[in-house]
């Protein structure tokens, strides 16, 4: 993934930025009077635009749900979720946001480049996007490859194709769940540091869900720590660590005590 200029941002973003997303006393339960599970409790978080927070915490403590709370694909029981000032529902209407899943679901019978166009094709707001979503598939180093079909691609490949999908229509905020949770190591280290190059670049505020700590330290600009049963804040951490993040940076003494700050939060919410 090449990427021409990065955008200097104000690292850490200034008090009082606009808040991409605000969350207040969010209760969200599953199942029946007789079988239910309160999935959160009183979650409150803001995120500022143009940030980047990851989510840890340990199975089940509700890091998709809240996600997906954002993405107005869950019923909310109780608190509130704002999305850029507007209700998640009138932010999903207005592709103020973009959803990059765990499993890159590309059409099979649709070309690379073809499976980047569709949210332009079947969406309302084609003006804002990018004119040629070529030009996207070479940020997320994939020039040459729109012709291909997903299933010549690697795992890798498919995941960039997802997250070139995701931004064609430029939306203000990406929720991420697990993007490279499927892959090998050394392409997952990979794709982290292109994110965080594709993040400068665009100024997209990112939500990026994962199970692994050195991956929440070294995207975040904060990591928001969720316990389980019911899934509440456990923290909201800044990370203390410089950016642009170059892989080697993981090797310092600084990144290290980050990590085990993160594990022992960690293991306090098990
Ligand atoms: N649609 C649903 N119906 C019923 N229960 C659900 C539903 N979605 C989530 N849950 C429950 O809500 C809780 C939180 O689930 P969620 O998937 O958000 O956790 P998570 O932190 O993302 O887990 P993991 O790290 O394992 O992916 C779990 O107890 C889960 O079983």
């Amino acid at each position: 993934m090449t990427v021409a200029a990065t955008v200097k941002r104000p690292d850490p973003l200034p008090a009082g930025s606009p808040l991409a997303v605000s969350v207040a006393n969010l209760d969200i339960r599953f199942g029946d009077k007789d079988n239910e599970i309160t999935a959160l409790s009183n979650v409150s978080v803001n995120i500022p635009e143009g940030a980047f927070v990851t989510m840890l915490g340990p199975s089940g403590c509700g890091k998709s749900t809240l996600l997906r709370c954002i993405a107005d694909l869950v019923h909310i029981n109780g608190g509130s979720v704002s999305v850029l000032g507007r209700s998640p529902r009138e932010a999903r209407e207005g592709r103020d946001f973009a959803f990059v899943f765990q499993d890159a679901t590309l059409l099979p019978w649709r070309s690379v480049i073809d499976n980047v166009r569709l949210p332009i094709e079947v969406g309302k707001h084609a003006a804002g996007s990018f004119a040629d979503p070529a030009e996207l598939l070479a940020m997320v180093g994939l020039k040459g490859r729109e012709n291909a079909l997903p299933h010549e691609l690697s795992g890798g490949m498919r995941q960039r194709v997802a997250i070139a999908r995701a931004l064609v229509t430029r939306p203000r905020i990406l929720l991420m769940d697990e993007p490279f949770g499927a892959l090998d190591e050394i392409t997952r280290d990979k794709l982290n540091e292109e994110l965080l190059r594709l993040w400068q670049e665009t100024g997209t505020t990112i939500l990026f869900v994962t199970h692994s700590i050195p991956e929440a330290a070294f995207l975040g600009q904060h990591v928001l720590m969720l316990q389980a049963h019911p899934g509440r804040v456990k923290e909201f951490m800044k990370v203390d660590l410089p950016y642009p993040r170059s892989l080697a940076m993981r090797d310092t003494m600084e990144f290290i005590q980050v990590t085990a700050h993160l594990r022992a939060l960690l293991e306090e919410c098990l």
